[in-house]
């Protein structure tokens, strides 16, 4: 079936065919200028409490591998930030490039780096996930950039699990794994009102884009790309510059919560 991918032929150019609103007002990624970015002190510290027993499963989906979480609880939250009320930790994923010169989704002053985390959450005060992915404030995820440099061992426990998931809809448990550790030292970011960056490019999302990286090995890079698109039948294509470019601001505010 033709359905959405990162190839010439079904990449984020022609994502608009069947996703119209990939032309809309409040679409992600974007380029991030500091400089442009407006603090703003009424921004309250971002509070991410992640349980790690809610660790469920590690899922090779065709686009990314995401790592499930268990949300039938408020026990992994996101609250503070930008958002009011409660969201709950759904699944992490990446993505990343065939090349350390790109991969990330969003940029800063253009810059773009070879990996970019997603956590996503949705808003509670909707019943279901499915439901908030529609709402203007259903969603919420947390946006942290790698960078090459020494290897990241907390990264690791990720990665050594993809030689399980290496084809498309392969899937394997993925149980006690603290999703904090994927995160830096500080929690300073900048935030927008945006969308999914992949179909069905919902414009649900409040973005939450940490300023600081963490570190990434040109090893544990090469773990990534030995993902395959592709599914145990089909001639393998390896998975990499699955990135959407940034998108045009029309418009939008960018704020930080630091100066
Ligand atoms: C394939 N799309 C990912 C999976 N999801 C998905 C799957 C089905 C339906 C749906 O919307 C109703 C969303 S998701 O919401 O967990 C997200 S968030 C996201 S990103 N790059 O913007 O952070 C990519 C995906
Ligand atoms: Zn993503």
């Amino acid at each position: 079936s033709h359905g959405w991918g990162y190839g010439a032929h079904n990449g984020p150019e022609k994502w608009e065919e069947d996703y119209p609103v990939a032309n809309g007002p409040r679409q992600s990624p974007i380029n991030i200028v500091p400089k442009e970015a407006q603090y703003d002190s009424s921004l309250k510290p971002l509070k991410l409490r992640y349980d790690p027993s809610n660790a469920n499963g590690i899922l090779n989906n065709g686009h990314s591998f995401q790592v499930d979480f268990v949300d039938d609880e408020d026990s992994s939250t996101l609250t503070g930030g930008p958002i009011s009320g409660t969201y709950r930790l759904k699944q992490f994923h990446f993505h990343w490039g065939a090349g350390d010169d790109r991969g990330s989704e969003h940029t800063v002053n253009g810059i773009k780096f070879p990996c970019e985390l997603h956590l996503v959450h949705w808003n509670t005060s909707y019943p279901s996930f499915g439901e908030a992915a529609s709402q203007p404030d259903g969603l919420a995820v947390v946006g942290v950039f790698l960078k090459i440099g020494a290897a990241n061992p907390r990264l690791q426990k990720v990665l050594d699990a993809l030689e399980a998931i290496k084809s498309k809809g392969k899937q394997t448990t993925f149980p006690n794994f603290d999703a904090k550790t994927l995160l830096p030292a500080s929690l300073d970011y900048w935030t927008y009102d945006g969308s999914l960056t992949t179909p069905p490019l919902l414009e649900s999302v409040t973005w939450i884009v940490l300023k600081e990286p963490i570190s990434v090995s040109p090893a544990q890079m090469a773990m990534f790309r030995s993902l395959l698109f592709t599914g145990e039948e089909e001639t393998p294509c390896c998975m990499a510059d699955n990135y959407r470019p940034p998108q045009p601001l029309k418009g939008r505010q960018v704020r930080a919560s630091f100066k």
